[in-house]
């Protein structure tokens, strides 16, 4: 019988944590979605432990209108949190937050909230508009909830105005939350643009890691990944090398023999439709092409290595520049891992190689290999 490990009590917690946090994300990455999905699952979580204990607290104080608006509002949150969960639509859920927030912040400046404290709260206002809808519209809505809060401090008769307070405090409230308003959009300007050149990079970054500089075909990484990604069905592969191009750097030079093999790539993306194949540069003068289906795999090879043996660049010299290429060909196999299937194709075009170069051979799965 298996043996189960306890997991001690903070990695429980943690995982807890992490799994709630996180619902309705896409993907645990710093994209904009996700730390919005964070947050409003975090204001979730934090709203619940704030209203839910405070509107009981009301409640029992006999404060009946704020209790009932507290628990409707921990409820909406919990209901909020869930939804988010079910259809990952961070931009509804942030509205259910806000809106229900500025309301209650203005009901408890209005009333006063429990023994006169309510204007307090008012001051998260500014830091989670401006991360929920972002610099423009968190801004537009910070100005519309000051206006309002103008006009209940200053022009409605209150509740607020029976509490004994000074009158200056009116005017410090306004004067406060514009500054945690100033600083909030501060924040989030440099947040955002930092975010965004956090982004730019890991998309630089993703290409790199995964494109050939030279001739900007994917390389051996971006190949394995975008297969692994398309899921096609036995595919055909092809692995290409270029005859004695030892000899065409050593003739024409380095730079030449780079210019040809940018042609040779243009040239063979070319050949292929762009959403039934991947090509890449397999390393060196070697390429390798994965395509989805192909009727006669020997016909269509033959007629690549034709035109890939027609192609000619002019040199400083006065004869063009050419060449031939050898290429082994086979099909992955249904559920064959990728390498598997290369490893034949490489056997195929040691074949050619050895056979006297510029042709195809065809190597299939058999119960050998
Ligand atoms: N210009 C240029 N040459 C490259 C590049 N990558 C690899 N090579 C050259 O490709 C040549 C490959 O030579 P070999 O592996 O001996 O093969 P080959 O001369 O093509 O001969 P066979 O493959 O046997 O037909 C080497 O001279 C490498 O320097 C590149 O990015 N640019």
């Amino acid at each position: 019988m298996p043996e189960y490990k306890k997991q001690p009590w903070h990695l429980i917690w943690k995982r807890w944590f992490s799994v709630t946090l996180n619902a309705g994300a896409i993907n645990h990455s710093f994209t904009n979605s996700s730390r919005r999905t964070f947050i409003i699952n975090l204001f979730c979580l934090v709203g619940v432990l704030f209203t839910a204990p405070l509107g009981i607290l009301s409640l029992l104080q006999g404060n009946l209108l704020v209790g009932i608006a507290l628990l409707v509002i921990a409820t909406i949150y919990i209901l909020n949190h869930l939804y988010l969960r079910r259809t990952r639509n961070y931009l509804f859920s942030a509205n259910v937050i806000l809106y229900p927030l500025y309301t209650l912040m203005l009901y408890l400046v209005y009333s006063g909230g429990v023994n006169g404290t309510g204007h307090v709260w008012i001051y998260c206002i500014p830091p989670v508009s401006l991360f929920l809808h972002g610099l423009k519209r968190g801004l537009l809505e910070v100005f519309v909830f000051i206006l309002a809060l103008i006009f209940i401090l200053f022009v409605i008769p209150t509740p607020f105005d029976k509490l004994g307070y000074h009158p200056d405090l009116k005017t410090r409230i306004i004067y406060s939350f514009i500054l945690i308003a100033f600083l909030s959009t501060i924040y989030e300007y440099i947040s955002s643009r930092f975010n965004q050149s956090l982004q730019e990079l890991s998309v630089k970054l993703e290409v790199a890691a995964t494109t050939d500089p030279l001739t900007e075909l994917l390389n051996r990484r971006g190949l394995q990944q975008s297969f692994e990604a398309l899921q096609w069905h036995a595919p055909a592969l092809l692995l290409l090398d270029i005859d004695h191009f030892k000899r065409i750097n050593d003739d024409y030079g380095h730079k030449y023999g780079d210019e040809y093999l940018v042609l040779f790539a243009q040239t063979l993306e070319a050949f292929f439709p762009k959403q039934e194949s991947l090509v890449s540069r397999w390393g060196g003068e070697e390429f390798l092409v994965v395509i989805e289906k192909v009727d006669s795999l020997r016909d269509m090879a033959e007629a690549l290595r034709e035109a890939l043996k027609a192609i000619t660049l002019s040199t400083g010299y006065d004869v063009n520049m050419s060449a031939t290429v050898s290429i082994g060909v086979t099909h992955v196999g249904v559920g064959e891992d990728i390498l598997k299937a290369i490893s034949r194709a490489d056997q195929g075009l040691y074949a050619a190689k050895n056979r006297g170069r510029n042709r195809v051979e065809v190597v299939e799965k058999s119960s050998g290999n």
